[in-house]
């Protein structure tokens, strides 16, 4: 489990986090949500270690991430995964190296090994025939396979997905979606997903945390999420289903 204390944070004089608290539990898949600027990718980044809050506390299973020895975050920061936003893969490595990059950089395993961890990792996601394929050979949807890949391959505790849907067709998010909620079931892990995406929000909205102004508003899950009676929730409901509407989805 995840648990997040009263997370604040301010850039200049603009709060953007003013003291998020919650829970993420082991193998569910979590989403928050919100609209644009309401501040779900810095509070992830606190979580993971690229922003410092200004106030919080983060405890992975009960470890405190922020104020632990060094050696400890460290330890912490190996058990985790991250689906980057545009899946950030290297464009001069082909597949297979972009999949077994974490585990040269951060393992002393031998060669058998790693390739032995990476094909599995790529075969879990389906892509065991293009290991051999450039990033510029692949679609949007393959890569953010070789992106998911890439997180568990150091079999993480943690799993952090930043908009996993983004320039995705809603088909191809859908499968991409389900991927992630059959990989956290599967191997327990406790995932993190942001999204805007409304057709996250009701197939694998375990459960949802919904972010405004750099709060939180409201907090249940997919089946809860169209009975809410937070004003600020539901126009955000009915402005992302209206824009599925208009865009044809
Ligand atoms: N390093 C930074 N320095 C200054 N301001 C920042 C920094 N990072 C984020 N912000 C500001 O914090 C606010 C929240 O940003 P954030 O990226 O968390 O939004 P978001 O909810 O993820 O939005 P989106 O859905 O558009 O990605 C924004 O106004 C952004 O400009």
């Amino acid at each position: 489990m995840i648990e997040i204390k009263n997370i604040q944070k301010t850039f200049g004089d603009r709060q953007v986090l003013a003291g998020i608290s919650g829970q993420f539990q082991q193998g569910e898949t979590s989403l928050v949500i919100g609209g644009s600027g309401t501040g779900k990718s810095v509070l992830l980044k606190c979580m993971i270690g690229l922003v410092k809050p200004d106030e919080g506390e983060v405890l992975y299973d009960g470890r405190n991430f922020l104020t632990s020895h060094e050696d400890d975050i460290k330890a912490i920061r190996r058990e985790m995964g991250v689906l980057f936003q545009g899946s950030a893969l290297f464009d001069s490595k082909n597949v297979l190296d972009n999949v077994r990059f974490p585990l040269d950089m951060l393992t002393e395993m031998k060669e058998d090994e790693k390739l032995d961890r990476a094909h599995a990792a790529l075969q879990r996601v389906g892509l065991e025939n293009a290991e051999q394929r450039m990033p510029s050979e692949i679609s949007g949807g393959m890569k953010k396979r070789v992106g998911i890949a890439r997180a568990i391959v150091m079999n993480p505790k943690y799993l952090f997905c930043d908009e996993p849907n983004s320039g995705l067709d809603p088909l191809t998010s859908i499968k991409i979606d389900q991927l992630i909620k059959e990989i956290t079931d599967e191997y327990k892990i406790t995932t993190v997903v942001i999204t805007h995406d409304m057709n996250s929000m009701m197939e694998i909205g375990e459960k949802i945390m919904f972010l405004y102004q750099g709060k939180k508003l409201w907090e249940g899950n997919s089946e809860t999420l169209p009975h809410s009676d937070v004003k600020e929730l539901n126009e955000f409901i009915y402005a992302n289903k209206l824009l599925r509407e208009m865009e044809g989805k």
